[in-house]
């Protein structure tokens, strides 16, 4: 029997220029590209129009990831060596790239876990004087390793633990790695069909079945967490109703689950009243409250003083668009940068006025614990 093997399993020991897939197919860009840079979100919109309006991007596929705030310069890339495939059932197994994980010699947290926790206070204390009403505040951890480590193992960890989401593996921004299992889509379009599937209100995965259980009655049930959620629905709802003359979506979120994770979920979908590209799709919802806050630009200024870190990359969107306009943009989520012999994951948690600070920091270690598993730091 032929054994059949995926882009991803197929790596020797090179780092995929692009890399994204989805439960349903994988897409692998790589060999020479050309870089379109772009000052803002605007200067974005503008290029990718005209190149779509002029026939540039035939038989070609722009990758890329954009930035988390929409007043930062970035680049995308356009190119005619790429390829997709789908991706059936297939029997992923983390076993298999258990070998050559080698353990890190220091782990720094950044910022320290009581700045994070007076952050939060200082956010609580925000919304209940009403300055903003929805706030996500993140940290990372800075793991450094005694020699560099080998980025293809990382990846097949990555894919194979990620089954039901969306795992992305990019090397052309300059000196690293960026790769993570995002569970997010931020905004999928195929002709006029469009859907996004937010996700905001988490709890950690049980040690056991009953433990699991009740974590995950607990979030269905959590006043905090269905407002948390709401917030989101509402904002990317609205949006929607502007472009869309059908607007499908539950009024009760659903469950989704990652190995390590429980979020309140909904897909939003509608049918678009005109042909709209997939990156103005993109940037006309993104940073949605599910990363930033409400209203977006008080929240996304407040981010910057009270993280005391820059995200860069980081809850930005990852993602295609062919030349039909059509593509998938997952949100930069669970991930990392990887650079030699050191490697920066981060982790964030939505705010809002019942949250508690020491709960907040919890979430975001839980969170962390996707990349720490993949990394082969953590067993679970
Ligand atoms: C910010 C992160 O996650 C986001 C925040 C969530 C929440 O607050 O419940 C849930 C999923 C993501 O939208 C992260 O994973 O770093």
């Amino acid at each position: 029997m032929i054994k059949y093997k995926t882009f991803i399993e197929d790596l020797n020991c090179e780092k995929p220029y692009f890399y994204f897939s989805t439960p349903q197919y994988e897409l692998l860009a790589d060999g020479l590209m050309y870089e379109m840079n772009f000052s803002d979100f605007t200067a974005l919109r503008k290029k990718v129009n005209h190149y779509l309006h002029s026939d540039g991007l035939r038989g070609k596929v722009l990758v890329g990831a954009i930035p988390f705030d929409s007043n930062l310069p970035g680049s995308v890339f356009l190119t005619s060596n790429w390829k997709i495939d789908c991706l059936g059932y297939n029997n992923r197994k983390i076993d298999e790239w258990q070998q050559n994980i080698i353990q890190p010699i220091q782990l720094r947290e950044v910022p320290e876990c009581e700045e994070y926790t007076e952050a939060v206070r200082m956010a609580v204390k925000d919304i209940n004087e009403k300055v903003y009403k929805k706030i996500v505040l993140a940290r990372g951890l800075e793991i450094i390793y005694q020699e560099d480590i080998e980025v293809s193992h990382i990846l097949k960890r990555i894919y194979s633990s990620n089954q039901s989401g969306y795992t992305y593996a990019t090397n052309i921004y300059g000196d690293y790695t960026l790769a993570g299992a995002s569970p997010e889509m931020l905004i999928s379009k195929r002709d006029r069909y469009i859907s996004s599937n937010p996700l905001a209100g988490s709890r950690p995965r049980g040690k056991n079945c009953e433990e699991d259980e009740r974590y995950a009655e607990e979030l269905c049930k959590s006043e905090k967490d269905l407002c948390e959620h709401s917030i989101v629905v509402e904002y990317i709802s609205s949006k929607f109703k502007e472009i869309c003359k059908e607007l499908h979506f539950s009024q009760k979120p659903s469950l989704l689950k990652t190995k390590q994770m429980w979020h309140l979920s909904t897909i939003i979908s509608g049918t678009l009243l005109a042909d709209t590209n997939v990156i103005d799709l993109a940037t006309l919802i993104h940073p949605t409250p599910a990363i930033c806050g409400v209203p977006v630009d008080k929240t996304r200024n407040r981010i910057k003083e009270l993280e005391g870190f820059n995200r860069n990359l980081y809850t930005g969107i990852i993602g295609w668009c062919d030349e039909n306009g059509d593509g998938d943009w997952a949100i930069i989520l669970r991930g990392s940068e990887i650079y030699r012999n050191r490697v920066n994951i981060f982790a964030g948690a939505g705010i809002v006025k019942d949250s508690n600070p020491a709960e907040e920091l919890a979430e975001t270690n839980a969170k962390l614990s996707t990349m720490l598993f993949n990394l082969g730091i953590i067993k679970k």
